[in-house]
């Protein structure tokens, strides 16, 4: 089956303050609708490696793919459109414009990769807000709506260019249960019935047990 992001014997030091080699041969496929966490104690270099998965850092060596095509080496603009395009982000902290409203923080991935009329994008970004149960939330203004809200219309974000993965770091990290049961859902769902492929890291155990797949670290490895 074709994957849907593929890592090569990827291999990363940091050489400051002293040579460290943080991720040692990490290799591995994901598969559309694959829903996997990524677990393993503090320092293991969980962010690091979803930092290079995330086409962000490209100091690193070994190989990485997303849908086939090779990624690294690329240019920063062509990192830039392609991250834009196929992967969408979430993180322990929403990081919405707190001025604008809730549709236009969702509409902005869109408008930047400018392959739509901005009426198209207005449609498919009250879509977003309605799957995500927030279409009532539209002309609120960001600072004004709680964090679970804020974290739903994080998603929306994240959705809005159709990416082919939706990756997260600690994206339940800030949030009470009930919330956290709620992001939990959603990912399921997109999962399963939009066929998205979610990749998140999670010091939430409970979380990462009802995933389709747990990447167990430690020191910088991949536990088989
Ligand atoms: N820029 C850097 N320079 C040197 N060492 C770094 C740098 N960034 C991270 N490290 C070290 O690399 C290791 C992995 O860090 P990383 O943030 O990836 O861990 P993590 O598994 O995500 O931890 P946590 O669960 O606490 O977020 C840690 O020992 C960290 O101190």
């Amino acid at each position: 089956m074709k994957l849907v992001l593929e890592t090569r014997n990827i291999n990363k030091h940091f050489y400051k303050p002293k040579d460290f080699h943080v991720l040692k041969d990490i290799s591995f496929g994901i598969q559309p609708g694959e829903f996997t966490s990524i677990v393993g104690k503090s320092g293991c270099g969980k962010s690091t490696l979803l930092y290079i998965l995330s086409t962000m850092d490209t100091e690193y060596t070994g190989e990485l793919y997303l849908n086939d095509q090779l990624i690294t080496g690329k240019s920063n603009e062509e990192l830039s459109r392609i991250r834009n395009r196929h992967i969408g982000f979430v993180f322990q902290f929403h990081y919405l414009l707190a001025e604008f409203s809730v549709l236009e923080n969702v509409m902005l991935p869109a408008k930047k990769l400018g392959e739509k009329s901005l009426e198209e994008i207005e449609h498919d970004a009250q879509e977003k807000l309605k799957m995500l149960h927030i279409g009532h939330l539209a002309q609120q203004r960001a600072s004004r709506i709680s964090g679970g809200e804020k974290q739903r219309v994080a998603i929306a974000r994240a959705l809005i260019n159709n990416p082919t993965i939706l990756m997260g770091d600690e994206p339940t990290g800030n949030l009470d249960s009930q919330n956290s049961e709620n992001v939990f859902n959603i990912f399921k769902n997109l999962a399963q019935e939009k066929g998205l492929s979610l990749l998140v890291v999670t010091h939430d155990n409970d979380f990462a047990k009802r995933t389709d797949r747990i990447i167990e670290m430690e020191d910088g490895s991949i536990l088989k």
